[in-house]
């Protein structure tokens, strides 16, 4: 059921690629406001589709995605672009422009308040300038502001991939795989900046990851998925790791 606090509702999603393959079979589930959910299952699960389905970079075959209560599958033009303001991107790979400075980097985030015109000329206000500097001070890296992407490192460049989505202001952030890259001792740095945004900023968070031991640390509530199916959904203070280990087994793999 819809209230006034969810933010994400999936409601018999199905996903069928023009394959045959069945990537998101009948999902059905609903994320309170400030709720830090961990997707987990085993490669080719439908971690990814689900995720895409919820700002459109999938279409869906079946069912409604909801993101405060708006259903994703019906906007169209301007209406589509003010709710993807809403919803921020975390990837594995970053996605920075390598080659610019720390500051256009997270700048960029704003892109969708702007006329296309003016943020291909890089015409952003020193209101949005003071804003982007505040926001490399959560993620602390507000010293890397002059500094080219590309020299930085993996954890920097995924802490500055946060920066860039806090300035969209976002209610919910989605993140696929955000650590796959990075060591153990950086994956923590970002997982704890991702949680941040649910502590300081009752932002709502889903997040596709690999590691059980990071989902069982971080998140409010796991999700399994097997084949396109949930098959686990439970507070992670009331998860253990054999109970997750479940997830894993009678796959297709
Ligand atoms: N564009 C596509 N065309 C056809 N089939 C696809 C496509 N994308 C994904 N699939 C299939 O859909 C299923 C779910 O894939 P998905 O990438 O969502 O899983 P995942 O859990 O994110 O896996 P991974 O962790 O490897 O990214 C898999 O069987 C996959 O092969």
């Amino acid at each position: 059921m819809v209230t006034a606090e969810t933010v994400l509702e999936f409601q018999h999603v199905s996903k069928r690629y023009r394959n045959g393959v069945l990537g998101l079979d009948d999902i059905n589930f609903s994320v309170p406001k400030g709720q830090f959910v961990a997707v987990v299952g085993l490669s080719g699960a439908g971690k990814s589709t689900l995720l895409n389905s919820v700002n459109r970079m999938i279409e869906i075959t079946n069912g409604s995605v909801l993101v405060n209560g708006q259903d994703v599958t019906k906007v169209r033009g301007r209406k589509l672009r003010h709710m993807r303001r809403q919803i921020g991107m975390i990837f594995q790979g970053f996605n920075l422009v390598e080659r610019a400075t720390v500051q256009k980097n997270v700048l960029a985030g704003r892109t969708g308040y702007y006329p296309t015109w003016k943020t291909l000329l890089g015409w952003y206000s020193t209101q949005d300038q003071a804003l982007a500097v505040e926001q490399l001070k959560k993620v602390n890296l507000v010293q890397k502001l002059y500094q080219r992407a590309d020299q930085l490192s993996g954890g920097q460049k995924q802490r500055v991939a946060i920066a860039r989505t806090l300035m969209q202001d976002p209610t919910l952030v989605l993140a696929d795989e955000p650590v796959a890259s990075l060591d153990p001792k950086t994956s923590t740095g970002v997982m704890r900046d991702l949680y941040n945004l649910k502590k300081y900023e009752k932002i709502t968070v889903l997040v596709n990851l690999h590691s059980v031991e990071l989902a069982l640390k971080y998140a409010d509530r796991i999700i399994g998925l097997r084949d396109g199916r949930i098959v686990y959904d439970r507070a992670a203070d009331q998860s253990n790791q054999a109970e997750l280990q479940e997830i894993y087994e009678h796959g297709k793999e």
